[in-house]
């Protein structure tokens, strides 16, 4: 900093200051720093007389002042030998040094005054100055702080937004990197499911085999115990049946007993009448005889006797015809007593023989009863185990329900975030879909003479499934990377399952186009269109896109129109497949409105389509009139790109909200080179016209990719031009590379994937949905 003189103004003219003398009256010799002294008032003098106007600055008052104290510290020195007139001299001279002194201290003082004065005044202005150089600072410095504030602010909010667009870089970074990982893991997840529903699988069915070896052992003791009961029950009739014929025999016996015994009592009371009638007898034979031996004596009483005698005879007679009938009841009561005695023997056999064969039937019941309690034991464990393993088997079934469901919500994931990833990608994807050898093809076309194959493709579940490796006749290896590749083991399921989601996208207000490309025969058409058996993207994308629009009118209120057009281009011309055409002498023109951003074919046919069976319908018309011809490569090639569209038109009445998606499936033309299709004459103009189309194509994609690039060449061709809407940062698209996996075919595929390749490197910004709402 420059250092500020303060000018002291001038002091009212005074005689200069004598020179300082000695008391002698000489010029004293001053001590060297003091001989200066008076100097600079002189020298002053001499210069306030040379710049009059000029005020002594501080530092020479302040030099004066010095000067003045060193002259002050000059004593009169006096010596003894000094006479009295020489110290009289000294010190007169020294008091007029003194009063010198004196007189220039007083001016001094005066001068020091106004310098003071001065200097008030100069601080004063100084720091008025000063106020106002502190007020302005502290004006600039708010001024600079508001600066510095706002500045700061600004800073912040740039690194507030550096810091978010870092972090959400770094989200975005993470989100990517989880995504991978999250698909990764839920690719593993889906393989150990799949492992895990394989092994529950094998389980199940060898769970299903017990089961089934349970039911047919539960069967068979079912049908044993239902026999043993069966058994046991006709023991348990045939036992009754015996015990009731036992009863029964028993009672007849004690019937039987009962008769015997009263017969018994019949023929003991007889035996008794009989021996008392023999007794009589005997005592009437006696009697006779005395009657006999008296008769002579007893004439009268023989008379008698003989009257007693006949009567005796008549009764004996009669005893005797009793005796014979009694002897005839007695034998016939003795028969049929023997007769009762042989039935009750037998009866009684008959009893031990049922008694026995009672104890055998009791000890059979009773080893039956065993067996069926065995058996029901048996048959109750079964049951228990059946029930165990039935429980086993619907809690297995159980886990391979969840672990399928797991399996296919991990799947979902994965193409969730499989498309996510590709969203972030971009919005063009690349396939590439090899077709199986076919009956036109040599057996082992699809090997090299080396014995190597054509083709490297990935194994079904494999995970780098984006990798393909070709090597042409001349063993030259080119690798390739896509979104997917579809080996020749590939259905149409499956490829279209891969596409479903960018299907799906036209329903949600997105325009959406797939192609399908490659060579002739290659398997174009296949993947587009299919067969009646083995639907290909068109009929499977109507289909579902179908499915869901019929959803979400029943669960959200949407209602959709949807309509369908078809046409060809060949040879730069413009054919519809479904309408009849321009009038006579009229084409089929394209054009554009930048403003609306649609481009419309003039005369061409688009049909309001309710049904999926409607669209099935219009392929089938335009299959017919597809303009096909024969080439030296294939005998029924399409010579045409084949562009389907359907225009999907949502409306949701509740918010007015409106969706306007397009799909296009287009199936280009064969791509061969000139050479390779060995074409002439029309065919010629037909692969020329095929090539330049396809090289707009590559041209348009490759433009979209540049962002550089300020002018897209849409109008090169008429299907980029009339693909304009469809091909763009507002729309998704998907390019299906088809290749022959033969060796005859190496050298075209080669091309087409390098077509491919160079496709999928070319990044397209991501798809915007056509949403608007309806005022
Ligand atoms: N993935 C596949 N599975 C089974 N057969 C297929 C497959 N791809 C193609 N083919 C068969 O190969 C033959 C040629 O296929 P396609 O007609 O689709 O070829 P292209 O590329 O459309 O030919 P072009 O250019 O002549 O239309 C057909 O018979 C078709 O059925």
């Amino acid at each position: 900093m420059q250092k500020r003189q303060t000018r002291i103004p001038r002091p009212v003219a005074k005689p200069p200051a004598e020179p300082l003398k000695d008391l002698n009256g000489r010029k004293r010799k001053e001590p060297s720093s003091a001989a200066a002294a008076p100097a600079p008032a002189a020298k002053r003098a001499a210069v306030a007389r040379e710049v009059p106007q000029e005020d002594p600055t501080w530092e020479d008052l302040v030099a004066e002042g010095d000067s003045a104290v060193q002259c002050l510290s000059h004593k009169l020195s006096l010596k003894k030998r000094d006479t009295v007139t020489t110290v009289r001299e000294l010190t007169l001279a020294y008091i007029k040094r003194l009063r010198a002194l004196g007189w220039h201290l007083h001016a001094m003082c005066e001068r020091l005054q106004s310098g003071n004065v001065a200097l008030d005044r100069t601080v004063k202005a100084e720091a008025n100055a000063r106020a106002a150089n502190k007020k302005e600072f502290l004006d600039r410095m708010a001024v600079m702080s508001a600066h510095v504030e706002s500045l700061k602010e600004s800073l912040e909010a740039a690194e507030r937004e550096c810091q978010e667009s870092a972090e959400a870089k770094e989200a975005l970074r993470s989100q990517l990197s989880k995504a991978a990982a999250a698909e990764d893991s839920s690719r593993a997840q889906c393989e150990q499911l799949e492992a895990q529903a394989a092994s529950t699988a094998d389980q199940m069915q060898e769970l299903r085999q017990q089961v089934a070896r349970v039911d047919e052992l539960h069967q068979q003791a079912t049908k044993y115990c239902a026999q043993l009961q069966e058994y046991n029950g006709r023991l348990q009739s045939d036992t009754q049946s015996a015990s009731e014929r036992l009863k029964a025999i028993q009672e007849e016996r004690t019937a039987s007993t009962e008769e015997a015994a009263r017969l018994r009592g019949t023929l003991s009371a007889m035996d008794a009448q009989l021996t008392a009638a023999q007794a009589a007898a005997e005592a009437s034979e006696a009697a006779r005889l005395r009657s006999s031996a008296e008769a002579s004596s007893l004439q009268a009483e023989l008379h008698q006797a003989r009257t007693e005698r006949s009567s005796l005879a008549e009764a004996l007679a009669a005893a005797s015809g009793e005796l014979a009938r009694y002897r005839e009841a007695t034998g016939r009561s003795l028969d049929s007593l023997e007769a009762e005695r042989s039935s009750a023997a037998a009866l009684a056999t008959r009893s031990k023989a049922q008694s026995e064969m009672n104890t055998s039937l009791a000890d059979r019941l009773a080893f039956a009863e065993e067996a069926r309690r065995v058996a029901e034991q048996l048959a109750s464990a079964r049951q228990t185990e059946v029930t165990a393993l039935k429980r086993r088997l619907k809690a297995a079934e159980k886990a391979q329900a969840i672990a399928e469901q797991r399996s296919q919500e991990g799947e979902l994931v994965r193409r969730q975030l499989h498309n996510t990833i590709l969203t972030l990608k971009g919005n063009i994807r690349v396939f590439c879909r090899v077709r199986p050898v076919g009956p036109a093809d040599k057996a082992s076309a699809d090997r090299l003479e080396s014995g190597g194959p054509v083709m490297v493709f990935p194994q079904p579940g494999e995970t780098s499934d984006g990798c393909l490796e070709l090597t042409t006749p001349n063993g030259n290896k080119s690798s390739f990377t896509f979104d997917k590749v579809f080996g020749p083991t590939a259905s149409q399921a499956e490829v279209f399952e891969e596409v479903s989601q960018l299907v799906q996208s036209a329903l949600d207000g997105y325009k959406v186009c797939i192609f399908a490309y490659g060579q002739t025969g290659s398997g174009k058409t296949f993947t587009t269109l299919g067969t009646p058996e083995n639907m290909g993207l068109i009929p499977r994308a109507v289909e579902q896109l179908f499915t869901s629009a019929t959803q979400l009118e029943a669960s959200q209120g949407w209602s959709f129109q949807m309509k369908a057009s078809m046409l060809e281009v060949y040879n730069e011309e413009i054919k519809d497949l479904l309408g009849k055409g321009p009038p006579a002498g009229k084409k089929h023109t394209v054009s554009h409105s930048d403003k609306t951003g649609c481009t419309t074919v003039s005369y061409l046919e688009a049909v309001d389509c309710r049904e999926p069976a409607c669209v099935a319908a219009l392929l089938q018309q335009a299959a017919r009139q597809r303009a096909v011809g024969a080439t030296a490569a294939n005998e029924r090639s399409s010579r045409s790109h084949m562009v389907f569209t359907l225009s999907v038109c949502g409306l949701r009445s509740a918010d007015g909200q409106q969706l306007n998606g397009v799909l296009n499936l287009i199936d280009l033309a064969g791509s061969e080179r000139l050479k390779a299709s060995g074409a002439s004459g029309e065919r010629l103009r037909e692969t020329q016209a095929i090539n330049k189309s396809l090289s707009a194509l590559g041209d348009v994609i490759t433009a979209l990719g540049n962002k550089d690039a300020s002018h897209i060449p849409y109008r090169n061709s008429k299907l980029t031009w009339l693909l304009q809407p469809c091909l763009g940062g507002d729309a998704k698209m998907l390019m299906v590379a088809n290749v022959a996996p033969t060796a005859a075919a190496a050298a075209e595929s080669l091309c087409s994937l390098r077509f491919a390749a160079k496709v999928n490197a070319t990044h397209i910004g991501t798809a915007r949905r056509a949403v608007s709402y309806a005022k």
